[in-house]
This record gives C-alpha cells, sequence and structure tokens, in this order.
C-alpha cells in the first residue's frame, strides 16, 4: 500500500513518518505540502534528523494524491484540513486526521472553542471520532484521530462512565503535558527559560479538548453536562498524565471499580491497567501504551484515576496507526512499538 502525509516536517508528522517507514504493509510514503503552489522540498533538510530520507515534499494536489495513495494522513495544524480535505471526502477517500478539524460534530463547537468556522455540518457527520479502543468498527472512510489530553482522559474516564460507577457533577480532571505537545514552533511558554523547573497551568476552562471530551462522554452516558478540566505544562519533552477524581456512588466498591476496567481494557492490546500500582510517564514513553492506575480513598468516597501516555505516539501518531489497522483490517498492533524507551 501507498500512503501520503500532509505535515511530515512536524513532530507528530515526523513520529508518524517513522511509524510508517517501518510498517510491513506500506511499500511507499509519499510527502505532501499544504499549498498548491509551494516550491518542493525534501524532507532530510527540513528535519535534519532525518538526515539521508531525500523524499521530496510536493504540492498539494487532490487529484494526484487519490491517484497516488491509498490512504492520507493529515498530521497539519487545526484550519487545514477542514479547507484542503472536501474534495477527499466527497470521494471517500481514506483518511486519516490528526488534527481537532472534524472531530467536533457541532459546527458551533468548533466556532466557539476554536475561534474559526467549522466543516459544514453534513462533512463533520462523514467522519467518525478514532478513539480506537471504542471505535473498533471503522466504517467511515475519514477518521478524525483524537487530542492527545482527550485520549489520555477519555480512556481513563471510560469504565467509570459507562458502568455508572461515579457521580458525573463530581468529575474533575487534572491533566499535564510535556512540551512536544505543542508542536515544533517555538512560542514563549516552550521557551527553555519560560519552562525549565516551571509548571504553567494555561488555558483553564477553554481548552479546545474540553468540548472533544464531554461529547465522547455523552455518548457513553447522556446524563454527562460538563467537565472540569484544567491543562498544565511540565518541562519534559514527551507525555502526558491526566488524573482523575470523581465521587464513588453509593454501594460502589473498589472491586466494581477493578472489574469495570478489566472488562473494558483485558483484551486491548494498548491499555495496560495496573489496578493500585499507580503509572508513570516513563513507562510509556516511547510506545503506544496507555497506562491506567487507581486509588481509592474510603473517607471521602473518592476514587482517583492516574492514565498516561505518550502524547505523540498513542496521543498521535501512534493511535493514528492503529487506525489505520482497524481501517485496512490488518492485526491492531502492526507496525506499532510494543515497549517503551525506557529508561
Ligand atoms: N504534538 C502533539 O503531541 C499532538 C499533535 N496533535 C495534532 O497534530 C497536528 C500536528 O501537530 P504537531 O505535529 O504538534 O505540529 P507541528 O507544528 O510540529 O507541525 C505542523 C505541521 O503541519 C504543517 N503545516 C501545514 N499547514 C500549516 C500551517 N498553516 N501552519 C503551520 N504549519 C502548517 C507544518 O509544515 P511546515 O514544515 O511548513 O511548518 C508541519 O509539517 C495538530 O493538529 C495537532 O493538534 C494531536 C495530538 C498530539
Ligand atoms: C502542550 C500543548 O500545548 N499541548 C497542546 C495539545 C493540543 C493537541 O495537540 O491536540 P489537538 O490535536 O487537539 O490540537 C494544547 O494544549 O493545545
Amino acid at each position: 500500500m501507498e500512503i501520503g502525509i500532509i505535515g511530515a516536517t512536524g513532530y507528530s508528522g515526523n513520529v508518524l513518518y517513522n511509524l510508517m517507514k517501518q510498517h510491513p504493509q506500506v511499500t511507499a510514503i509519499n510527502l505532501y505540502g499544504h499549498q498548491q503552489d509551494s516550491a518542493l522540498r525534501y524532507l532530510d533538510e527540513e528535519v535534519p534528523a532525518f538526515q539521508g530520507e531525500r523524499l521530496p515534499i510536493r504540492p498539494f494536489n487532490p487529484t494526484k494524491i487519490m491517484q497516488e495513495n491509498d490512504c492520507l494522513f493529515f498530521a497539519t495544524p487545526a484550519g487545514v484540513s477542514k479547507n484542503l480535505a472536501l474534495p477527499l471526502i466527497d470521494a471517500n477517500f481514506p483518511v486519516i486526521d490528526l488534527s481537532g478539524d472534524f472531530r467536533l460534530k457541532d459546527p458551533a463547537d468548533y466556532l466557539k472553542w476554536y475561534q474559526q468556522p467549522a466543516a459544514a455540518k453534513s462533512q463533520l457527520a462523514q467522519a467518525a471520532y478514532g478513539l480506537c479502543e471504542f471505535n473498533q468498527q471503522v466504517t467511515k472512510s475519514y477518521i478524525a484521530n483524537p487530542g492527545c489530553y482527550a485520549t489520555a482522559t477519555l480512556l481513563g474516564l471510560a469504565p467509570l462512565i459507562i458502568e455508572h460507577l461515579v457521580d458525573l457533577k463530581s468529575l474533575i480532571v487534572d491533566a499535564k503535558s510535556g512540551v512536544s505537545g505543542a508542536g515544533k514552533k517555538l512560542s514563549s511558554s516552550s521557551h527553555f527559560s519560560f519552562i525549565n523547573e516551571n509548571a504553567w497551568l494555561y488555558k483553564l476552562n477553554q481548552h479546545k479538548h474540553i468540548p472533544e471530551i464531554l461529547q465522547q462522554m455523552q455518548l457513553w452516558d447522556s446524563q454527562a453536562q460538563a467537565i472540569q478540566f484544567s491543562t498544565t505544562l511540565i518541562p519534559i519533552t514527551r507525555g502526558i498524565m491526566a488524573t482523575i477524581y470523581a465521587q464513588v456512588k453509593s454501594g460502589i466498591t473498589p472491586n466494581d471499580i477493578e472489574t469495570a476496567y478489566q472488562k473494558y481494557y483485558q483484551t486491548a492490546p494498548f491499555v495496560r491497567w495496573r489496578g493500585t500500582e499507580l503509572p508513570m510517564i516513563k513507562n510509556v514513553t516511547g510506545s503506544n501504551y496507555c497506562d491506567l492506575g487507581y486509588g481509592y480513598n474510603p473517607t471521602t468516597k473518592m476514587v482517583t484515576v492516574v492514565s498516561v501516555i505518550d502524547n505523540l505516539l498513542k496521543g498521535a501518531a501512534g493511535q493514528a496507526v492503529q487506525n489505520f489497522n482497524l481501517m485496512w483490517h490488518f492485526p491492531e498492533t502492526t507496525g506499532l512499538p510494543q515497549l517503551p524507551t525506557f529508561p
């Protein structure tokens, strides 16, 4: 199979390219820019770490892309695919989009949280939200790959919500991310002297993953109304930790919690349930794993669930490859690294 990537010069595109190079079903990778008239560039010139990968990055041309590839990946910032993908959607061409452009079903939500107009509602309806563990049967040709914080949070929340184990009004998610989550462009908050030995809570109550998380929660339980969610930047390169707090419903025991997580993740190749052994980021870095663990406080009747992922793998390119495998009916683990890069 031949696959195309737009955005291979960015962080998640770099990781996607690297994974696809080793995917046994992929015979060729074709790279494209995001403009029709851009000058020809080469991957190894743009990404020094990829010296020797002398692949041209050709101008965007949807007709040629569909002729040359079996599937296209967008690893571009929000606001790009909603303008470029329309001919591919009209042709039902397989696309996996790492950006947020097609995740939210309601255009008004996108306008509110992304501060720009959304794609048309009819086009949004053609995309499936690709949270792999809960979207195993891929029936649509357009996959909206979930956001990194949303992936860690939703995998941690799912059994609690689907099995109605906690009071929805009590839910609080405190998430932390490494700096690569912000992409390759330099900003004042990704400056070494700003974030080194620092922790910075940003976009409080304004993060665009809030509606994404809530949309999925409401599919699991229509009573879900809101989520209290915060994001903190921490001085590591890769990794997300989402710490989830919730009041356990009357009569629910720690054993019920254990049973629920085992029920949903026992056969999931990329979710490791660690029970009361609380996970840490370094145990998943470089892998497509999401590690989950929990603690229960009998005095407050609160459960704390900890969810960790590598934002560039399970939070972006790794989950995109998982979606690719599901879409094409390859074993879900094909082409994905099994073990983290520990230590
Ligand atoms: N980083 C992460 O951990 C995660 C990222 N994502 C999503 O994946 C997508 C890519 O993110 P990431 O790899 O971090 O981003 P980067 O900023 O590192 O890379 C962006 C890529 O998109 C290209 N691009 C295309 N159009 C534009 C444009 N209008 N402005 C700027 N760049 C453009 C860039 O090309 P050029 O070479 O021209 O700069 C580059 O290849 C985003 O939608 C992001 O939200 C999702 C989950 C996690
Ligand atoms: C550390 C950091 O800045 N993280 C980014 C993560 C966003 C992301 O990558 O997700 P999307 O695909 O939804 O854009 C942020 O908080 O905006």
